[in-house]
């Protein structure tokens, strides 16, 4: 049984008809979009925004309507996945690298709901690495500061090439080990100059759909 799908094809039953709807990055959000794709082929009427270049691609392919950011003030509902979530709804995102864009998009969002497979419910983030979105310029200062923050950061790279995001910037993966308070790395990353944004999303999710392996699914909602 495949987790992704059986998390995102639920999630996709809170889409409803003349909704603007935030399309997520990654191999579960894709799933989702696949199932919109399907729904809005049935005559399902929404308009869309999606958060990278690949999922607008997907988008377009599925035949979902993308509308430009400046005829939209908002959106109803965001689908997208995560790297980590916890209890609180704390995430680790930016696996796949849109981690600025769907923030953006997540914010901008009445609803946020994360779709992931079991695995990705964890009791404390940070065992995935937090992806954190650096300007190019004068990257290897921005990288020691990570480091003096006892991140052990390293570059992304992709096909032995520097990874550069669909916003022309590098992702420095960071080993914090155990979050204890995300809040307070959150705020600390983003006081250092060069950084751009990190993967750790607070206060965003409004409900989590998870796929277990028995074949059920377990929706989690904010308690904010
Ligand atoms: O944040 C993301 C992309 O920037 C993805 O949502 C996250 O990496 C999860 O991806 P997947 O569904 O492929 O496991």
């Amino acid at each position: 049984m495949n987790l992704k799908q059986l998390a995102a094809e639920k999630a996709v039953e809170y889409v409803k008809d003349g909704m603007s709807i935030g399309l997520g990055t990654g191999s579960t959000a894709y799933w989702a979009i696949r199932k919109i794709g399907e729904r809005v082929r049935e005559g399902l009427t929404i308009q869309a925004v999606a958060t990278s270049k690949a999922s607008e691609k997907l988008a377009q392919e599925q035949g979902i309507p993308l509308i430009p950011f400046d005829r939209l003030e908002g959106l109803d509902l965001t689908i997208d996945g995560a790297d980590e979530l916890d209890r609180e709804l704390h995430l680790i995102k930016g696996g796949g690298g849109a981690l600025l864009r769907e923030k953006i998009v997540a914010f901008h969002s009445k609803e946020l709901i994360i779709i992931a497979d079991e695995s990705k419910f964890v009791d404390k983030l940070g065992t995935f690495p937090l992806p954190v979105e650096i300007v190019p310029f004068a990257k290897e200062w921005t990288m020691a500061s990570l480091e003096e923050m006892g991140a052990r950061p390293m570059l992304r790279t992709e096909d032995e090439h520097i990874f550069v995001t669909d916003n022309g910037n590098y992702i420095a993966d960071c080993r914090f080990g155990v979050i204890e308070n995300p809040k307070e790395l959150h705020r600390a990353l983003l006081a250092l100059p060069g950084v751009v944004d990190n993967g750790l999303f607070i206060g965003l999710a409004t409900r989590a759909v998870i796929g277990r392996s028995d074949g059920t699914v377990t929706v989690v909602e904010s308690e904010a």
